[in-house]
């Protein structure tokens, strides 16, 4: 039996048992749950949302490959993650659940300034080496008072219920918007000119 350490990425007593059992050398590092992502900083947490979709595409695209006779991957690429989410006195809000949920949370945001934040995750893949960078932008967004029935003509709409903060800034929820501070593609899911910053510096830093 090897004596490698274990890092157990569980909370789980049961697979603690057993590995115990089996006399196995481990400490227990249980991953995030979902009560822990919800009252981490919003910065904290789209870094990391956008780190986890990065690293699990990375990883698929790179597994698949490795079956492969001729590799569908070029030598060189970045891996590119994403996650928004509006946050109104440092409540995380995501996309809503439900119409209810999309109809509090647009009335939340009435007559308020509320912060999108997007974090992005670079993943540069060169051969077997995989170097990456993360970061995020954070813009302030400022509504104006919006009524009972603006709401309900907007979910008519049905855009709400893709977006985070349940808002399109750049469809019919931009009439909503007062004022802006910060990267307007910040809002609308990727800072697009940081990302172009990032991408240079990580790709030239051989
Ligand atoms: C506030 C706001 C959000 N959004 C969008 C950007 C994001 O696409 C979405 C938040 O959801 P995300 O989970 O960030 O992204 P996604 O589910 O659309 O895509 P994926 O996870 O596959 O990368 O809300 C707008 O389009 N306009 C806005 O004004």
């Amino acid at each position: 039996m090897t004596n490698i350490k274990i890092i157990l990425a569980s909370g789980s007593p049961r697979r603690k048992e057993l590995l115990a059992q089996a006399g196995y050398d481990f400490d227990v590092c249980p991953s995030l749950s979902e009560e822990d992502l919800e009252v981490m900083a919003p910065s904290e947490y789209v870094m990391l949302l956008a780190k986890m979709k990065a690293d699990e595409v990375c990883n698929r695209l790179i597994a698949e490959d490795v079956g492969r006779r001729v590799k569908k991957l070029p030598e060189r690429f970045v891996v590119l993650g994403a996650d928004t989410v509006v946050s109104l006195n440092g409540r995380i809000l995501g996309k809503p659940y439900d119409y209810d949920d999309a109809y509090n949370t647009l009335n939340s945001l009435s007559d308020q300034t509320h912060q999108v934040y997007t974090g992005v995750c670079l993943i540069y893949v060169e051969g077997r080496a995989k170097t990456s960078s993360s970061f995020f932008e954070k813009t302030d967004v400022t509504f104006y008072p919006v009524s009972h029935n603006e709401i309900i003509q907007y979910l008519a709409t049905n855009e709400p219920f893709d977006k985070a903060g349940s808002y399109g800034i750049q469809g019919k929820g931009g009439l909503f918007v007062k004022r802006i501070e910060g990267d307007y593609n910040n809002v609308v899911g990727l800072p697009l000119a940081r990302v172009y910053h990032e991408l240079e510096e990580l790709v030239s830093e051989e």
